[in-house]
């Protein structure tokens, strides 16, 4: 085991001094306490502090703990800091700035671990380590969501706490009308990743970039809403980074359960409903792969419990999510614990970068640019698990891309709420070229798919939605899932996950957002293209600017509006993919009959807001 606080990439401020911390995220059962058992009373020479949230699950006899490893146990529920005003999409731990830093300023601990409840994104840690709080702000302004119960912290303050799926939903309200210097703000490389990751792939920042508004001069507007957090914190420390460094992010995942969480279309509240805030529509599989996507290392646990060829099948798969982290299976979460503590493995900007959806993004574009050929065969290719990029510089006609495409998912709009398009017959007549073929064969068999939602909720599924009613049984639910992915699979292979943003007729200036996760796929609309931005508003880097310009094409009406998709799956029908994807672009007509306002928009409702074309 190598000393607490080894030096490591996370930079040059004396990482000698700073607290180390692993944290264990993964889902309710998968293993993540019996690994805090073994660390607690493992043989590694560290004190170790642990941060549960819930000790009798711990179940662990102080007495067991081993002699070097006594440490400290805390309970604290998570507790979240929604952050308001310029950036009230921060969502922060309160809970861990709080803890973290009492125990790296105790002084006594080597170490310390959180144990994640099952419904965490790790992220939310990691921008919990690294957001920067202005000494200067009141610690008056902030909410805190206790597990979802709204404890205001400030009387005076009446901002309602959001959590989840809610305050990402208020994101979208917020980023629609945000304006290109808030949307162009040069952030963490999470930040990066979503807007700039790609060497070559620059989309105009959305409202889920705006998340990230840390790092530059800007910052101090959506910052200063944080100080309800900074009460916690000794003064002078403006973030937990000056006490303590995030050193390794472990995913434990239940190798028994995988692939029918990646496919479930449960939300998270479905199956823990007294664990999931009000509010949180956050869902299974999405989580599952935040989850996954953000580790920098993955065991592979309860590895006994699935045959050797499903091992291999989900490991190849992990690979693909994330070909970053280390992948480990396990069984009982035995693993050498050299693997999960002083790691030194998390770096910030690398995990920004780690998804396998975004390093697809990467290695095509630069291919495409450098003429270079494709890599040999990787080891995940040779179990089926591909990967590929669908590009285009022709937007699509809403209608046929919804009818052909995304009704093989249960689709999911995060949007302000507008009418529901219900006659579909008026396409025949928009559509000069793509309509003539039928669109019977277009939709779903599984017409039992999808489920009710609440009255008045921004969220609405519309994909295999037309039997909502019959579908409030989980059995029915079993039954929708098993249609929609059999009749997926049929026609597109076992896409696991597919991820980029898109690029709509009917929206000209928006980035639309494009995220599936098993059978489920969620749209959003984003910030606008750089085309819509004005050159003097674009960010100052030089960096950033030349990778914007990169990817404008030739045509100046177009810019750098386009289509880049990645999809990873098993035995994915590359091909028939991306037939189908050429058959929903838009014919000149349709473009021009969207431009005059006269083409519907099933996916998002009628012609843009202000300020469109
Ligand atoms: N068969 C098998 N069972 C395991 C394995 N790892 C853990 N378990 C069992 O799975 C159950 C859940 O394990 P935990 O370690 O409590 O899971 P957890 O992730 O902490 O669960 P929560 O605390 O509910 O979030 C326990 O009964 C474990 O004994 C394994 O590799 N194989």
């Amino acid at each position: 085991m190598p000393s607490a606080n080894p030096a490591n990439s996370n930079g040059e401020r004396g990482e000698r001094s700073l607290m180390p911390v692993t944290l264990l995220s993964g889902f309710l059962g998968s293993g993540k306490t019996t690994l805090l058992r073994r660390i607690l009373q493992g043989n590694h020479g560290l004190k170790v502090s642990v941060i549960v949230n819930d000790m009798a699950e711990l179940n662990i006899d102080a007495a067991l703990i081993s002699k070097g490893a006594a440490g400290q146990l805390v309970r604290r529920a998570e507790s979240l800091v929604q952050m308001q005003n310029g950036c009230i999409c921060c969502t922060l731990r309160e809970d861990l700035l709080e803890e973290v830093s009492k125990l790296a300023r105790d002084g006594r601990f080597d170490y310390c671990v959180i144990e994640s409840t099952g419904i965490s994104e790790p992220m939310q840690v990691a921008e919990t380590f690294a957001f920067q709080i202005p000494e200067a702000a009141s610690a008056e302004t902030a909410n805190v969501d206790k597990q979802g119960k709204s404890v205001v912290l400030d009387s005076g303050s009446a901002g309602k706490v959001k959590g989840g799926k809610e305050a990402r939903q208020q994101e979208q309200k917020v980023g629609k009308k945000a304006k290109a210097e808030e949307l162009s703000l040069e952030v963490d490389p999470k930040k990066k990743a979503r807007t700039s990751g790609s060497a070559a792939s620059t989309p105009a920042p959305g409202p889920e970039d705006s998340k990230q508004g840390q790092g530059n001069g800007n910052e101090a507007a959506g910052q200063a809403e944080g100080a309800g957090a900074l009460a916690c914190l000794p003064s002078g420390m403006t973030t937990l980074m000056d006490v303590a460094r995030l050193d390794t992010c472990v995913t434990v995942v239940d190798a028994s359960r995988f692939f029918d969480d990646l496919t479930s279309i449960e939300e998270l509240a479905d199956r823990h409903p007294d664990e999931v805030p009000e509010g949180d529509m956050r869902n299974i599989a999405q989580l599952l792969v935040e989850q996954v996507e953000f580790a920098d290392v993955i065991l592979l646990n309860k590895a006994d419990t699935v045959s050797k060829a499903q091992l291999k099948d989900i490991r190849s798969l992990l690979h693909r999510l994330n070909p970053i982290a280390s992948v480990h299976e396990t069984v009982h979460s035995q693993i050498p614990l050299s693997e999960v503590l002083n790691t030194g493995r998390f770096d910030m900007e690398k995990a920004g970068q780690a998804p396998g959806w975004l390093q697809a993004i990467n290695t095509a574009n630069a291919a495409e640019r450098t003429g270079q050929q494709a890599a040999a065969k990787s080891e995940s290719e040779e179990y089926g698990v591909t990967s590929f990029v669908y590009t285009a510089r022709r937007p699509f006609h809403p209608g046929r891309l919804y009818r052909k495409f995304m009704r093989r998912f249960f689709l999911t709009q995060v949007m302000p709420g507008e009418e529901e398009a219900e006659d579909d017959s008026k396409e025949g007549e928009e559509s000069e070229e793509g309509s003539s073929e039928s669109t019977d064969s277009m939709e779903p068999d599984a017409e039992n798919g999808g489920r009710g939602r609440e009255e008045g909720e921004e969220e609405r599924s519309t994909g295999a939605e037309r039997a909502e009613a019959h579908c409030d049984r989980p059995s029915d639910y079993q039954e929708a899932r098993r249609a929609v992915l059999a009749e997926a699979k049929k026609e597109l292979g076992s896409v696991m996950r597919s991820k980029g943003f898109f690029w709509l007729a009917t929206q000209p200036n928006s980035v639309l957002g494009w995220s599936s996760a098993g059978a489920l796929l969620q749209v959003t609309m984003e910030g606008p293209w750089f085309a819509c931005v004005p050159k003097e508003e674009w960010p100052e880097d030089e960096d950033i600017q030349a990778r914007i310009k990169a990817d404008f094409c030739s045509d100046p009406e177009i810019g750098d509006r386009r289509q880049e998709l990645v999809f990873i799956g098993q035995n994915l029908k590359e091909q028939a993919i991306r037939k189908l994807l050429d058959t929903c672009q838009a014919t000149n007509a349709e473009i021009a009959a969207a431009v005059k306002g006269q083409l519907r928009d099933e996916l998002f409702g009628g012609s843009e807001e202000e300020g469109s074309d």
